[in-house]
């Protein structure tokens, strides 16, 4: 059977929708920030993946789909985007897929973007620290954060690539360059840690995790990474002994994947999980959501350096109220001090990268 006039119309439309080259007059016919309907879409916010055919990248994008703040949700990378775009686009939910592939394509991924989550870069194998990925990482955050500047300076930046302590002063230098840096826009996802934490505490009181709350500090990696075991909501106490085993887990949580994955990989669907719970709870705040609470590495006063990571309130603007570490006992205190040392040279190693 011969398709209708109208048919034809219609199967004209979805084709010049998904073309590439349809992409500027496509965002055309989005309306304004925070509030956008793309075409068939729901309103809602426009996020961009970067490094979404990854192994984070994937079970990410898979999730913001789902996400029912999502109206537009952007899948870049330098390898099988259009694949990974193609099928989660296939999902009959609210938001509009597009996919952008390689570095040609990064301005037009980022143009309107409310929120980019960055999982580019590579991950660790059996015996590496996250600092071994450096040499690689840095420079690929730096094009990344550069296009961000120049498109959408205003976006909220999730930034998961490691290493994080040195990740997130070298965005924030790139746009301090470039005379857009905003502190509070800027988050370095730690939620990793505090899920993690989550889950081994609730294994140890013997309780569901989603009801345990642990604020986890400092930064994302080993020694850095500083649960407050003594600041668990509901209010509880552990043993030294309990103290040490959650604290050495929460800090190793991340090597005890890498080495199960035995060079496959780091941790990508946990990663994933926590990625979009960060990203939701920035959406709400960027809604206009009050109340909303967590843990993330950003520009911080809370300590004398630089950047720290600690409950944040995010809201319109992102972090919008940084608060301050709480008492601490005898145990986080002796960890805190660890954690500042290292942290102090990951921070220092990432600004001098844009300096050199
Ligand atoms: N913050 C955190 O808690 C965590 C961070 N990570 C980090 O996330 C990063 C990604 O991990 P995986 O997804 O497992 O790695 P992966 O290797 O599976 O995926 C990385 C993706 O980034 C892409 N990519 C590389 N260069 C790029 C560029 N210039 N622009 C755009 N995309 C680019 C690759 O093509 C690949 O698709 C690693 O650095 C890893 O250490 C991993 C787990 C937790
Ligand atoms: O351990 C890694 O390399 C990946 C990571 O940051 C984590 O799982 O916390």
């Amino acid at each position: 059977m011969q398709p209708t006039v109208e048919a034809n119309h219609r199967i004209a439309r979805i084709s010049a929708h998904l073309h590439p080259s349809n992409l500027q007059r496509e965002e055309s016919c989005v309306l304004g920030r925070g509030n956008c309907r793309a075409k068939g879409g729901a309103p809602g916010f426009k996020v961009a993946i970067l490094g979404a055919a990854g192994g984070i990248g994937q079970p990410l994008a898979m999730l913001m789909k789902i996400n029912p703040l999502v109206s537009v949700l952007h899948l870049y990378d330098v390898v099988n985007s259009p694949g990974v775009t193609a099928d989660v686009s296939h999902m009959d939910t609210g938001a509009v897929v597009r996919g952008f592939l390689g570095q040609p394509q990064l301005e037009s991924a980022l143009i309107g973007m409310d929120l980019v989550i960055i999982p580019a870069g590579v991950p660790r194998k059996p015996g590496m620290t996250r600092d071994d990925l450096f040499n690689i990482n840095a420079g690929i955050v730096k094009t990344l954060c550069e296009g961000i500047a120049k498109c959408c300076p205003k976006a909220i930046v999730n930034l998961i690539s490691n290493p994080v302590n040195s990740t997130v002063p070298i965005a924030a230098e790139v746009s301090k360059k470039a005379g857009t840096f905003d502190p509070k826009r800027l988050l370095g996802v730690t939620m990793l840690d505090v899920v993690r934490a989550n889950t081994f505490v609730a294994e140890v009181l013997g309780v569901d995790p989603r009801e345990v709350d642990v604020p986890v500090v400092g930064g994302h990696a080993g020694v850095t990474i500083l649960p407050l075991l003594s600041q668990v909501k509901p209010p509880c106490s552990f043993t030294l002994e309990e103290t040490t085993y959650l604290t050495n887990r929460i800090q190793n949580g991340g090597t005890e994947v890498v080495e199960a994955k035995a060079g496959a990989g780091s941790a990508t669907l946990s990663m994933a999980y926590a990625a979009v719970k960060f990203a939701d709870a920035c959406l709400r705040g960027l809604r206009g959501d009050s109340g909303i609470v967590e843990c993330t590495f950003v520009a911080s006063q809370v300590t004398e350096l630089p950047f720290f990571a600690s409950k944040v309130q995010l809201g319109r603007t992102g972090a919008e109220e940084i608060f301050p570490l709480g008492p601490l006992n005898e145990y986080e205190r002796s960890g805190l001090e660890k954690a500042k040392k290292e942290l102090a040279a990951s921070i220092e190693k990432g600004i001098s990268f844009i300096h050199k």
